[in-house]
């Protein structure tokens, strides 16, 4: 078996966008129309939501589905592509959201692996993912391998394989893992046919070199026009003017995290004017304190011109 749709494709920068919250961490989704034209004026070619950066780990399936729905419609004639996150602990809470992405319209569905009880090996993982997959059987399915995340660390390279053979509706894997050589591995197992979107936008040039096609990150929320300016230096043979612009990128992820984690990036959104609200717990919010320090650091490395469009 192979994939069932050789001619759709995952290419491009893909935003994981933040899920938008007000102060009681009730969802604010009338901020989504904003964030999709922020896209388009910077060159990003899809939404990967409800993932990591989307929290859809600590949400209801119902705000899941709310989600996903919002970003449907506020992206509806737009050529982005949507992708749904589906993982889940519970398989049939999964499969619920795979059933409903497919209901919407959405592009394609992904999964990271369950992390609590987790997978025996390549085969449980495949065993998992196709019965995952079968709940939107007319709809593109992506593995998402995120070992730091999930617990769960298989060669992709031998992943695919077996994937491709059992799973119908395999588009690919986003791969969010600093491995470069099980990077290389799968992506020439994939050839043309599978998507390998690499996913830590930090060493996206070191995915490009081994021949990505696709990236999906948080930080393509809202500093694109700098790493497609990294594609362009690259793909223009300059490896030195895209080296500069990854450098760039290296310096602000590396500014953010001093002052936390994906509260800090989130709040890089409300500094940008697209505010996006308070992480939920178990993190914790960054205090407005920190985000005047983490403004001004910003500042001092260039981060707001060298992500203008
Ligand atoms: C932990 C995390 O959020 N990782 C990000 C990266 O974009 C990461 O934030 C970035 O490389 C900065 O470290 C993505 O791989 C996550 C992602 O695509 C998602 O939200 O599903």
């Amino acid at each position: 078996m192979s994939n069932n749709n050789p001619s759709f494709h995952i290419t491009g920068l893909i935003a994981a966008p933040f899920t938008p919250f007000d102060a009681k961490g009730r969802l604010k989704l009338g901020v989504i129309p904003k964030l999709v034209k922020y896209y388009k004026a910077t060159g990003v070619s899809g939404a990967f939501v409800c993932g990591t950066t989307g929290e859809g780990a600590s949400m209801s399936n119902e705000e899941r589905f709310a989600v996903a729905e919002a970003w449907g419609a506020a992206m509806k004639g737009s050529g982005l592509k949507l992708i749904v996150h589906v993982g889940h602990n519970s398989l049939p809470e999964s499969c619920a959201l795979a059933a409903h992405a497919e209901k919407i319209g959405a592009d394609a569905i992904a999964t990271i692996a369950p992390s609590f009880f987790r997978p025996e090996g390549v085969d449980g993982l495949v065993e998992w993912c196709k019965k995952v997959a079968t709940a939107a059987p007319k709809t593109p399915f992506y593995y998402y391998h995120m070992p730091s995340m999930s617990g769960v660390n298989v060669a992709t390279a031998d992943f695919l394989p077996l994937a491709a053979k059992n799973i119908r509706t395999f588009g690919g894997i986003k791969f969010t893992h600093e491995n470069i050589m099980d990077y290389g591995l799968t992506l020439a197992a994939a050839g043309d046919k599978y998507d390998i979107l690499f996913g830590r936008d930090e060493i996206l040039l070191s995915a490009l070199v081994m021949g990505a096609k696709g990236a999906v990150g948080s930080t393509y929320n809202y500093a694109s026009a700098l790493y497609n300016r990294v594609i362009a230096a690259y793909n223009a043979g300059d490896m030195k003017a895209a080296a500069a612009w990854q450098l760039e990128s290296m310096k602000f992820i590396q500014a953010f995290c001093k002052h936390g984690g994906m509260n800090a990036n989130k709040a890089i959104l409300g500094l940008l004017g697209m505010d996006c609200g308070p992480v939920r717990p178990p993190m914790t919010p960054i205090t407005k304190d920190k985000i005047a320090a983490m403004k001004a650091d910003l500042e001092k490395i260039g981060f707001f011109d060298s992500v203008r469009p």
